[in-house]
């Protein structure tokens, strides 16, 4: 590996937007590849979840995430809107995805007005998908991403546009490439070293923990524990199609908050359970099977004995 503090080495941070389904997931398990070396569980600003670290020979892209940014429903006004801007604006660049196979609507234009109130960053379009129709419908669709560029970015429009499909591994490394021109100069922000488990399995807990919390933070506070208890390769599967058992266990307080999170029918821990799998497997670069269990431990932030159990 070529030292990080190689001359002309970038690295820094980037955010893939895009409302639900644009392929945000996808792509960024298609930039990581196989696995993310994660030695600290902090990025360097809390307020960013890493979802995964692009490692190359000439720079290293942190892939972020912004809460708030893609749910438009859950926004509390303006007040939320000014903390996605803040918060982006601690970005490098910003990807902004647009599935090729859906007419731009006004999630993809909400969106693209709050990127354009963050200012200085380089927001790069992203036609994602391109596998799912022909040519002609690719070219249409870059024509009318440029066009939503002009309206809102003004007359440069996009930084870039890019046409990937993540499916079919289709300019996922230019992609990786135009990101890397908007770095800063730097050495590497991550090492580029072995997993170690503790590290993993405590971003592995943070989101969980988060997508737990998603939309019930105010009937919930402060009463999740997550206890990954183990992350195991599953036997008898090859190489090119790895499978991790990740077991957990979610500890609450009361009954009454264990029905919160199970939610009618188990409906909501499937949604939580779902989302969190999504996000695990773009942060390992791998499949995982998520076996996901919500116990009450009664008023474990008060019993020491409890805490020390639940790792604290
Ligand atoms: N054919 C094809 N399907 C894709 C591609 N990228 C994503 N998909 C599919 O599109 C759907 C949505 O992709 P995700 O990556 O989950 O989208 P997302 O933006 O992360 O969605 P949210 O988590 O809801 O915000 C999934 O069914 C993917 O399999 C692609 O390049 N080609």
């Amino acid at each position: 590996m070529p030292s990080p503090k190689a001359d002309g080495f970038r690295a820094g941070f980037a955010v893939l937007a895009g409302r639900p389904n644009a392929g945000k997931s996808t792509l960024t398990n298609a930039l990581v590849g196989h696995k993310v070396a994660i030695t600290s569980a902090k990025p360097q600003t809390t307020r960013h979840t890493i979802r995964g670290i692009v490692h190359r020979d000439t720079f290293q892209l942190v892939l972020v995430d912004t809460p708030g940014l893609h749910r438009p429903r859950t926004l509390l006004g303006k007040r939320l809107n000014d903390l996605v801007a803040d918060t982006l604006s601690e970005v490098d660049v910003i990807g902004f995805c647009l599935p090729a196979n859906e007419k731009i609507g006004p999630g993809d234009r909400y969106i693209a007005a709050q990127l354009a109130n963050v200012g200085k960053q380089a927001v790069v379009a992203i036609v994602t998908k391109t596998d799912t129709v022909d040519r002609q419908a690719v070219t249409d669709q870059l024509i009318a991403v440029e066009k939503l560029g002009r309206e809102v970015l003004g007359e440069a429009g996009f930084a870039a546009i890019v046409p990937v499909s993540a499916v079919e591994d289709f300019q996922v490394e230019s992609l990786a490439s135009v990101f890397s021109a908007y770095l800063p100069l730097s050495p590497a922000l991550y090492p580029d070293g072995e997993l170690t488990d503790e590290p993993e399995a405590v971003m592995v807990a943070e989101l969980i923990r988060e997508a737990a919390l998603e939309g019930v933070r105010d009937e919930l506070p402060h009463s999740i524990a997550v206890v990954v208890e183990e992350i195991v390769p599953r036997e008898g599967r090859s190489d090119d199609n790895q499978l991790l058992d990740v077991r957990v266990n979610l500890y609450v307080e009361r009954p009454s908050q264990k029905a919160i999170i199970i939610g009618k029918g188990g409906a909501r821990l499937r949604e939580v359970g779902t989302n969190a799998r999504h996000a695990i497997e773009a942060l390992l670069g791998t499949k995982i099977y998520l076996d996901l269990h919500v116990k009450v431990a009664k008023d474990w932030q008060r019993d020491p004995k409890q805490l020390v159990k639940l790792g604290f």
